[in-house]
């Protein structure tokens, strides 16, 4: 059924694309009845083809049935804590110390907010997702890869072209804050333990041995960074891996920006605490990391946080009674 396959094909490619458009752009081209339409017929084609169902189909976003419990993957690269700044004086010393060491006067960061969720390793294999894995303790964590393919901002398939045959992508699975007031509506409807905070949601969503429960949970992922990489287009800093990352449909935070010194830094620091009520998700402070890749390099780490990165944490929030 040639004609089967290619009409199975074009379908997957277009859902690919809406999902794209509607769950990363935030921007959709096609109404939801539309794309339901299209799904319904890839599902029967599929059903009536069996072969012609991939990994990376939309309508294997809800897959297999639920384990007994999560297998223990290691990360090719371990997975970074970061070291925290918690005033500006000590932003200020991280920015000297990294100035030092470089031997150079206005070093370039990356900026982006500190998203509090749970942080994620995604491993795409020829373009395909092929694993999805908590941090754990930074070296071995959980295989969560059926729950994470029903992220529908993690894209199954990368898009564009000249992706590296093998690329660890790191972000955070996050639960937006309406989601989450509209979560614990449901969990109190249903004489369910709410969540303590969005943080505990996303985590106990994606912690879940059954998918199906995972897919009924409004998480969104943004990656922030990358690990294990072989092939690809060369990248000399930070901002253009991200960018890259951006081209093959990956999520990016859309404060992300390059800032130069320690005034970039404290002005970015105080831009976001300005805006932090207004994001659509928590976060517990702003990431700085030096931007040029062969300056991570010399910088290294030190134990298991990198000499090259830090956290600049706000207080903790009021406990709002959410
Ligand atoms: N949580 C969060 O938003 N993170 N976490 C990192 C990170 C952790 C280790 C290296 O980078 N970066 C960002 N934006």
């Amino acid at each position: 059924p040639d004609s089967a396959r290619a009409r199975a094909e074009a379908l997957r490619a277009e859902l690919l694309h809406h999902n794209y458009r509607y769950y990363v752009l935030d921007d959709p081209e096609i109404p939801d009845d539309a794309y339901d339409r299209l799904l319904r017929e890839l599902q029967a084609l599929e059903a009536e083809y069996p072969e012609l169902v991939g990994p990376d189909s939309p309508t294997q976003r809800v897959g297999a049935e639920p384990l007994a419990a999560f297998a223990e993957v290691e990360h090719r690269l371990p997975m970074l804590s970061l070291d925290n700044a918690k005033s500006a004086e000590e932003l200020a010393a991280f920015t000297v110390r990294v100035g030092r060491a470089l031997g150079r006067e206005a070093v370039d960061f990356v900026a982006e907010p500190k998203l509090d969720g749970l942080a994620i390793n995604l491993t795409y294999e020829d373009g395909v997702l092929s694993r999805a894995a908590t941090r754990g303790d930074g070296r071995r964590g959980e295989d969560v890869t059926a729950q994470v393919r029903t992220v529908r901002s993690v894209p199954l398939r990368l898009r564009g072209a000249d992706w590296p045959r093998l690329l660890e992508v790191r972000g955070e699975i996050v639960l937006p804050t309406a989601g989450f007031a509209r979560l614990n509506a449901r969990m109190r409807e249903s004489g369910q333990r709410t969540f303590a905070n969005p943080r505990n949601a996303a985590a106990g969503s994606l912690r879940q041995l059954d998918p199906a429960v995972t897919a009924t949970r409004p998480l969104a992922f943004v990656c922030y960074g990358f690990g294990a990489v072989e092939g690809g287009p060369a990248c000399a800093t930070q901002y253009e891996m991200l960018q890259a990352l951006r081209d093959w449909g990956l999520p990016l935070s859309p404060q992300l920006e390059r800032v130069r010194g320690l005034d970039g830094c404290d002005a970015y620091q105080r831009r976001i605490g300005a805006l932090r009520e207004q994001l659509p998700y928590d976060i517990d402070g702003v990431v700085f990391k030096v931007d040029a890749l062969a300056d991570q390099q010399a910088l290294g780490f030190v134990a298991r946080a990198p000499r090259w990165a830090i956290a600049f944490k706000y207080p903790a929030q009021e406990a709002l009674t959410r």
